[in-house]
């Protein structure tokens, strides 16, 4: 891809600022006008003014000099502010769009790549392409204006300097196209193998705890030195192919200077040049020869520009989640009454990395109902849940949620109907307060406090010097487990929303502290359906309609009495969560 080329897909991405570019390229255009007169200037003093030595023209010219030196900067200063202005305003923009993909694409993805790969993707090559955009393009823009005008400078001068000018340019420039090939290679390794550090260094942060529990030190020694050898090759292979070619291009340039002082010498010993035209047209081949160095020098930011927008175009390749695709008109929010069941699955399956994890399910859930999802570990629970968002798509079977079809719903109405607490709730940076006022935008102080009662953590929060508006740091680290899936579950409450969802929500609560919990959403969520999964007797016992899976599938059904007569898996289960619940009380007793 040219340089063009790769100019107009990064400004696909990009919010044009026309207005700002404009007064920026006019602000460059004017810096290198007013510089590229210098010269010139230098050397009519020498030819005409120091020869005669008349001392006001000297002074007229001196100023006129400092004067374009003035100009030059200031309209430097405004231009490269502009471009600083712009890189950071199209950095945002490529941003802005990789979050947006970034909440649209299936949720297993981000699980898959973890969040380093896209810290490096929304973090680093947003920054890349924009620089590419007002940093390298700006810079190639500069050194070819630069050289174009040197040149006809030195033609103006003699043409046989022109001449010697001009066909330095093919020359100086094909000295990198012999080592391009080898850097291309290098810097996307490099740009690639950034993406991986990025996952592994997130990793290494995130599994501190274990790391240090387990005296992972030598093993993560190991790990680091596997990961960064690939890294510390391609670098220094890099660095020697980008030497190679500088200093080539140097050499070169070092004999064209001298052939200029060997071909001017002899054009002032023949009285066709004057010295002081030696002097501007060797300044001028200056502009000439830098600027096609600098030119050679952009080869390295050219590739990683290159390589951030392949990266940037094929994560837009991943295909956003169904619900995001579903426009608002489809679906029609019935939030009360109606006739159907509050939830219906037919024939349901779901199928992750070629697996099936739901299998052929049906299930119907009337409105009202609290429903008890149990099973083994690894049953499809939290992928059923899952499904029920919209985080996964059905492969066969449909889904119904109140009255619509759950494939006509957009991302919005899904979230408007379910409310979803997850195992380990995420907490942003922020108050307690602002954590559980999340789940709805219009929430008031007072619905936001008896959640808080409702889920037992008003007596924490009495205790904490700032009560509910206590800062709450990176995912809530000063709070236990328990208080954590609290204020999530509190998130959810104040959502109100018509079905709720608890993925093993209470699993860091003690029994009491769990069965007060379930009693307080039961009875502020009796026109609602709760679906929630436990490992805790009781509160599975209490539930209207037991639900037992496995491996994906609808096994039992029914009340906890029909089931423990049925003394099948229910039976089974109940018997290892009442070991459980027992250690568990006596534990406490203990305390
Ligand atoms: N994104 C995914 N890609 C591939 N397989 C997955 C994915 N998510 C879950 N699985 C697999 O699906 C199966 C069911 O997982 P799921 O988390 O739904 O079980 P669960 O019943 O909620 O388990 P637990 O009680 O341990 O939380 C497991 O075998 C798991 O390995």
């Amino acid at each position: 891809m040219n340089r063009y080329q790769l100019l107009q897909e990064i400004r696909c991405y990009l919010t044009p600022r026309t207005g700002k570019t404009v007064l920026a390229y006019a602000a460059l255009l004017l810096s290198l006008i007013a510089s590229m007169l210098q010269p010139l200037l230098f050397g009519f003093i020498i030819d005409h003014i120091l020869v005669r030595f008349e001392a006001p023209l000297l002074f007229q010219y001196l100023a006129l000099t400092i004067l374009c030196a003035v100009v030059s900067a200031g309209a430097s200063i405004v231009c490269y502010t502009i471009f600083r202005n712009l890189t950071i305003s199209h950095t945002l923009d490529i941003r802005e769009k990789l979050v947006a993909h970034t909440r649209s694409i299936p949720i297993h993805e981000i699980d898959k790549h973890g969040a380093g790969k896209y810290a490096a993707l929304i973090g680093f090559d947003s920054f890349t392409m924009a620089n590419y955009v007002n940093h390298v393009i700006v810079e190639y823009v500069t050194q070819w204006f630069t050289i174009g005008f040197a040149v006809v400078m030195i033609f103006t001068l003699d043409w046989k300097l022109g001449l010697l000018a001009l066909i330095t340019i093919p020359i100086v420039l094909v000295i990198p196209k012999l080592f391009e090939k080898s850097l291309s290679r290098y810097a996307h390794f490099i740009r690639t193998h950034n993406e991986d550090i990025g996952t592994h260094l997130y990793e290494c942060v995130e599994g501190s705890k274990e790391i240090r529990a387990f005296g992972l030190e030598k093993w993560e020694r190991k790990r680091n030195a596997a990961m960064y050898k690939g890294l510390v090759h391609a670098s220094t292979k890099e660095t020697l192919f980008q030497m190679f070619s500088t200093q080539t291009t140097l050499i070169v340039i070092s004999l064209i200077v001298v052939a200029m002082y060997g071909i001017g010498g002899f054009l002032v010993n023949d009285g066709v040049l004057k010295v002081g035209m030696l002097v501007a047209a060797a300044a001028y081949l200056n502009n000439v020869l830098h600027p096609l160095r600098a030119i050679n020098q952009t080869i390295t930011q050219v590739k990683q520009a290159e390589v951030a927008l392949e990266r940037v175009q094929e994560f837009f390749n991943v295909p956003v989640e169904h619900a995001q695709t579903v426009s608002e008109l489809n679906g029609v929010i019935r939030r009360e009454g109606g006739s159907r069941p509050a939830i219906e699955l037919d024939n349901l399956s779901i199928v992750l990395e070629n697996k099936p994890i739901i299998d052929k399910m049906s299930l119907t859930i009337q409105r009202g109902q609290t429903v008890a999802i149990i099973g083994r570990s690894g049953s499809g629970k939290s992928t059923l849940f899952y499904s029920l968002v919209g985080f996964h798509e059905p492969n066969e079977g449909t889904i119904t949620l109140l009255d619509q079809r759950h494939e006509l719903l957009s991302r919005s109405q899904l979230q408007e109907q379910v409310a979803i607490v997850f195992q380990e709730p995420f907490l942003f940076p922020g108050t307690i307060y602002e954590n559980i006022a999340l789940g709805k935008e219009t929430v008031t102080e007072e619905e936001v406090m008896e959640a808080v009662r409702a889920v037992r953590l008003d007596d924490k929060i009495a205790s904490l010097a700032d009560g509910i508006h206590t800062h709450i740091y990176h995912k809530g680290f000063q709070l236990s487990g328990g208080q954590r899936q609290r204020i999530g579950i509190a998130r959810a409450l104040v959502k109100d929303a018509d079905i709720l969802i608890l993925d093993e929500p209470t699993s860091a609560l003690d029994v009491e502290t769990e069965r007060h919990v379930m009693d307080k959403l039961r009875a502020r969520a009796s026109n609602k359906t709760v679906l929630f999964s436990t490992h805790r007797l009781q509160t599975v016992a209490e539930a209207d309609v037991i639900v037992v899976m496995d491996a994906g599938r609808v096994v039992e059904q029914g009340s906890h009495e029909e089931l423990m007569q049925r003394g099948q898996l229910y039976f089974e289960l109940l018997t290892t969560y009442r070991q459980e619940d027992l250690s568990e009380s006596r534990e406490l007793e203990r305390v």
